[in-house]
């Protein structure tokens, strides 16, 4: 049926743009942080209310029986993390939790959906920008209702690079991932960038701003909607050995193009990490 998730899409973009504008609202009080794996690893109550707000949305409008939900928040409480072939929508309420504690200004509520592990549309708001990113498979990736496409550079020498640090100040993972900066900033780029979003690095690829974002840590509520949004835009997914992307991995790299995404993977020096949907007690 050609059209049969048009209407979960349109919901799942009004649901974007109605939390984040909690999140804006939010972020103009006060903000109790708490933390979660380790003492870099933030919460906050918006994250966990706009979850809430998300899901009770979804559920209300499509039924609890049929779809279900991976949500960053819920996961954190001892909710499973499997993706199976039933419609499941996956959902990070706040990406860039860290950003939002410290009012820097990239914010983003990432919602996508698959069916028979396929990921079918992918929506982040940017909320502090208030820009809309969206795409659905095979249908092509918007901004604000205008299409967006990734840039057309192929010479490794005229790229801006996006990467992030994460949660783990493990000083092996730590200087790995130092290392890997190094050496691909002295290719040399004409830049490296990270916004403290997985969600946000992952539209700016898919707009042409940067040539590549790649991250091992992120989770696959970071990462879902946007590797919609950057297929659509004309990008490509990869691991970072350069197989298959596996969005239950916790590694990725996004890239405009293979050539790009090829010279960088030869960089990057990779370190272990729990699966997403590895068994709880082994996390
Ligand atoms: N352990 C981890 N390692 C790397 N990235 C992580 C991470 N946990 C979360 N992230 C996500 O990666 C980006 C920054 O590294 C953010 O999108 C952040 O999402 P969050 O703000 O929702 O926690
Ligand atoms: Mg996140």
């Amino acid at each position: 049926m050609a059209d049969q998730w048009q209407e979960a899409y349109d919901f799942a973009v009004q649901v974007a743009r109605a939390a984040g504008a909690v999140i804006r609202k939010a972020g103009e009080c006060e903000i109790k942080v708490q933390t979660k794996s380790c003492t870099v690893d933030l919460v906050t109550q918006t994250d966990e209310r706009v979850e809430k707000i998300i899901i009770g949305s979804l559920k209300e409008q499509f039924g609890e029986g049929t779809h279900c939900f991976i949500g960053e928040e819920s996961v954190a409480k001892g909710e499973p993390c499997i993706l199976t072939d039933k419609p499941t929508w996956i959902i990070d309420p706040v990406d860039g939790t860290t950003n939002f504690v410290h009012g820097f200004p990239f914010v983003a509520v990432s919602i996508a959906f698959a069916v028979n592990k396929e990921l079918e549309f992918g929506v982040i708001y940017s909320c502090l920008e208030d820009k809309m990113y969206k795409a659905r498979k095979g249908r092509g990736a918007f901004c604000d209702d205008e299409p967006i496409q990734v840039s057309d550079v192929k010479d490794i020498h005229k790229s801006i690079i996006i990467s992030e640090h994460g949660t783990d100040r493990d000083k092996q993972k730590v200087k790995k991932i130092f290392s890997t900066m190094q050496k691909i900033l002295c290719i040399p780029v004409h830049g490296l960038r990270g916004s403290g979003t997985a969600a946000t690095n992952m539209c700016l690829v898919a707009s042409g701003a940067t040539e590549a974002f790649f991250e091992i840590g992120i989770h696959c509520w970071d990462i879902a909607a946007g590797a919609v949004i950057v297929k659509e835009a004309g990008g490509v997914l990869l691991d970072v050995d350069g197989g298959p992307f596996d969005l239950m991995s916790r590694r990725m790299i996004s890239a405009n193009n293979m050539v790009i995404a090829e010279r960088i993977i030869k960089e990057i020096e990779i370190f272990d990490s729990v699966r997403d949907d590895a068994p709880i007690q082994k996390k």
